[in-house]
């Protein structure tokens, strides 16, 4: 791992900024395949992606030069596919403690968007290169809106960005973000053993948006109401619905409210 300095803040990873890509994820996935061994923790980011990409095959649609999109690489030691969701949790963990810094109201929305109370503020986008069962390296995209101040009607009522939580009179510094965010999901990655599920899980279960809080979700097309209990060592979502402990994968239930 290389390290350097940056206006007084130690790096411990190499940063690429770049204006425009296609998608930072992308990008990324391409420079892995070019160059061997590319140091972990190397990052690019961009101030504008024709084609970013989110979760479950979505767009990822973010103003240009407004806000955050960063992607680096990991290299997670023995990790099977069965354990990418601890993974996640950590990623996630390190992005809410970066936001709670900043901001109250910080939570993860199971199983990874970031919310400052009832709004998505961010995502995480996490692409495995397997050997085998086995991780060989991780790239994990983070899209973090910081100076948006408005959204398309699709999303306005649940989208928010740092500058509108902050209610900043000027625009936020876009790098030094981006910075302090890596430096927080590295630590975090690094304090934690990946392959350790319950560490995790404990932190993780901590962070969650609306835990404890009767909601109202779809199970299937049905609605119905629940309280998130907490997720599972599986990364299954566990809900109390009429005083039973039911356990749910993304497709099996949907939040109503909140986005
Ligand atoms: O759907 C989500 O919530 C996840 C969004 C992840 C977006 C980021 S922006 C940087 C990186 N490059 C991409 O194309 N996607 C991720």
């Amino acid at each position: 791992m290389q390290n350097n300095t940056f206006s007084g803040l130690y790096l411990r990873q190499n940063l690429i900024v770049l204006e425009e890509v296609s998608s930072t994820n992308d990008y990324l996935k391409e420079l892995l395949s070019n160059i061997k061994p590319l140091p972990e923790a190397t990052a690019i980011m961009a101030n504008h992606q024709a084609c970013g990409r989110g979760q479950r095959g979505s767009t990822w649609i973010s103003q240009s030069g407004q806000n955050l999109m960063v992607s680096f690489v990991l290299y997670p030691k023995n990790i099977t596919i069965a354990q990418t969701f601890n993974l996640n949790m950590a990623i996630c963990i390190g992005i809410q403690q970066w936001l709670a810094g900043q901001v109250a109201g910080a939570t993860v929305k199971w199983p990874n968007d970031l919310y400052i109370h009832d709004r998505k503020i961010g995502g995480v986008l996490i692409e495995n290169q397997l050997s085998g069962s086995r991780i060989r390296s991780s790239i994990i995209g983070i899209g973090l809106n910081i100076n948006q101040l408005d959204f398309p009607d699709t999303i306005a009522q649940r989208a928010t960005s740092l500058r509108l939580e902050t209610a900043s009179s000027s625009e936020l510094p876009i790098l030094p973000c981006c910075l302090q965010l890596l430096e927080s999901v590295l630590s975090v990655y690094d304090a934690y053993d990946i392959r350790d599920a319950e560490p995790l899980r404990s932190a993780y279960n901590n962070l969650l948006y609306r835990r404890g809080v009767p909601s109202p979700f779809n199970v299937g097309n049905e609605p119905v109401q629940g309280t998130i209990e907490e997720v599972d060592a599986s990364g299954r979502l566990i809900v109390m619905i009429d005083g039973e402990r039911c356990s749910f994968d993304l497709k099996e239930i949907q939040f109503i409210t909140g986005g």
